[in-house]
């Protein structure tokens, strides 16, 4: 029974970490916006710098906000979307759908309403729950693959894993409430220093590792515990102890409602996600179903979606080829940003009233670079198992994984409606923290090579890939390493004073490294410049620099509550 209630914390923790910028909508759903303008000066000209989800995402919400504003986005490439790729690809007997990013969207609140607006409901397919991708997914360790736990492990599953070794140290979670109080004064620490303190250092090499290669591709001996281990990190403030504060926050409060702990900025943002948001009730019954869903046509479907709406509505331009070189405050009153753009010899510079930037500052995090192999196989039947795919931890010997994978996810078992054939479709991930400080990667035909050398070691797979896609994606994921939200506070304090609000910023190094995160961010960032909002010396991190406490909270009160709604309906239905 302990144990079982360690696991279902590591759970919660782990989930946490996956829905991370999370708790602004932790897994909701939804619709409708109510919104108005109020202002009675809108800015005139506003410029959105970078092209990717983030900066789409803006460009829709911003120029909702201000109709009559004139809203530039400025995309260095010539393409838009950036790190969502997908490519469809003739194959024999028909054509299949190669993903290079990300490819499926959990449920979460502004992106589905996002995707209701954009009327993508009928090219939507989702992966039910209770599908194998959704409770299926593995870890390779040390020699094989182990199912992890699904919500009702069998004695079985558990012996099973037990056995394999990956359990190793778990009982450290029974000892954590004993475990003496954080150092006075330790600010941050790693993620794998913090679970070696805390509960055993192999649980963190083992498992932790393993679902941080799948979220970050990073190193958890890098990786800030505060930033993403936030939960357990306050609790562990709060209480003393991650696992004993959990149960504490429960005991030491009379309502019979479920509990957690929650920053007031969170709350504050689910309120008005709830307030403002309306779903369809059958897109809400579908994406309660479901785990995650995704397009027919794979997840660029929704940039091409959001690109030929903003630009539909005529005050939006999304100027391609052109790369920004500098922003700088105009004038003495810093009311204005000049933006210069374009390549040498022929930059230009523009005024802006207002700049949305999800560009990067390479001071605040370090980045990983990440090649995907994607590869079909006209066989249906070369996998082992059915499932989402397996993670590689850390702590997998050298000679399992010479190749540095991080994972393989089994796209064909995972995401049904997307290609016109059967066969055996996978992504294989290489690289990630592995490759940092390389000064050169491996080339299309070598990753090729290691890939198939992954899948002949792992799973057996000898046969010859009939169509196969290489992309390296570098620099694509920001590491939040130790110390990170101290530097992005400085970072948000810098940035008012100069620019006096004139500047935001948002996007995968300041919100979370999903598409989710960074639609939440572009959200809440139109929220924050509705009516004079525009005008005040916030910088779009109104989250970090918000130093109030994290206080008790109904559980309820985070998630989007139409989801409490149709389960309700569902029962009385099923009475
Ligand atoms: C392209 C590489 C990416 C890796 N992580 C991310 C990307 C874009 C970002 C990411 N991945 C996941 C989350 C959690 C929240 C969520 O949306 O589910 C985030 C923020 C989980 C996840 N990991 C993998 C997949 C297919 C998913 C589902 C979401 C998605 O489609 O991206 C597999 C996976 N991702 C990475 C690796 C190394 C890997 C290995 C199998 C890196």
């Amino acid at each position: 029974m302990r144990l079982k209630r360690h696991v279902s914390l590591l759970e919660t923790t782990l989930r946490h970490v996956a829905t991370r910028a999370l708790l602004p909508a932790l897994a909701s759903t939804c619709h409708h916006y109510r919104y108005a303008s109020t202002s009675t000066q809108n800015p005139e000209r506003i410029a959105i710098l970078g092209g990717g989800v983030a900066g789409l995402s803006s460009a829709y919400f911003v120029s909702r906000e201000f109709p009559k504003s004139k809203v530039t986005v400025f995309e260095a490439g010539k393409d838009t979307g950036g790190w969502i790729k997908s490519k469809r690809v003739e194959v024999p007997g028909g054509d299949v759908i190669f993903e290079s990013g990300p490819r499926t969207l959990r449920n979460a609140t502004p992106t589905a309403h996002l995707v209701q607006e954009l009327g993508l409901l009928d090219d939507i397919t989702y992966t039910d729950r209770t599908e194998p991708a959704a409770k299926n997914r593995y870890i390779y360790y040390p020699d094989r693959l182990n199912r992890l736990p699904a919500e009702r492990p069998s004695l079985t599953d558990v012996i099973s894993l037990w056995r394999s070794g990956i359990l190793s140290g778990i009982m450290g979670m029974a000892k954590e409430p004993m475990q003496p109080k954080r150092p006075h004064g330790l600010t941050d620490e790693t993620v794998g220093s913090f679970l070696e303190r805390r509960v055993d250092k192999r649980i963190a090499n083992n498992i932790v590792s393993a679902v941080f290669h799948g979220i970050y591709a990073g190193d958890i001996w890098q990786l800030s515990a505060k930033t993403l281990l936030s939960l357990a990190w306050q609790l562990e403030g709060k209480y003393g102890s991650a696992l004993g504060g959990f149960f504490k926050v429960q005991s030491d409060d009379p309502r019979p409602q479920q509990l957690t702990i929650a920053h007031p900025y969170d709350l504050e943002t689910s309120k008005a996600l709830n307030e403002e948001v309306d779903l369809d009730l059958g897109f809400a019954k579908n994406l309660k179903a479901a785990s995650t869903f995704t397009f027919k046509n794979g997840l660029q479907q929704l940039v091409r979606a959001l690109q030929d709406s903003v630009e539909k509505k005529g005050n939006v331009e999304v100027k391609v080829n052109s790369p920004v070189q500098s922003t700088r405050p105009v004038g003495n009153d810093s009311l204005q940003v000049a933006v210069t753009f374009g390549t040498e010899p022929s930059t230009q510079t523009e005024n802006f009233d207002l700049v949305v930037s999800t560009l990067r500052n390479n001071d605040l995090t370090p980045y990983v670079t990440v090649m995907t192999v994607n590869l079909y196989y006209t066989n249906p039947s070369l996998l082992p198992v059915q499932g989402f795919g397996y993670l590689i931890p850390q702590s997998v010997p050298f000679e399992q994984n010479p190749e540095r994978a991080l994972g393989v996810i089994f796209d064909s078992s995972a995401i049904k409606g997307q290609d016109t054939v059967d066969g055996t479709k996978v992504t294989v991930m290489l690289g990630g923290h592995w490759w940092n400080g390389w000064n050169a990667y491996p080339d299309e035909q070598d990753g090729l090579e290691m890939a198939k050398s992954v899948l002949a070691r792992h799973l057996n797979i000898t046969e010859t890939p009939t169509a196969s896609h290489v992309n390296l994606a570098k620099d694509c994921i920001p590491q939040y390493t130790l110390g990170y939200e101290d530097r992005l506070r400085d970072f948000g304090r810098g940035i008012s004073a100069e620019f006096k609000g004139r500047l935001r910023v948002v996007g995968n190094q300041f919100n979370g490294v999903g598409v989710n995160d960074c639609i939440t961010g572009a959200w809440n960032l139109a929220r924050g410049l509705r009516g004079e909002g525009w005008k005040s010396g916030s910088c779009g991190l109104e989250r970090v620099m918000d130093e109030r406490k994290w206080e008790v909270v109904e559980a309820s009160e985070m998630v989007y509550r139409k989801e409490e709604y149709v389960r309700e309906e569902d029962e009385i239905g099923g009475r």
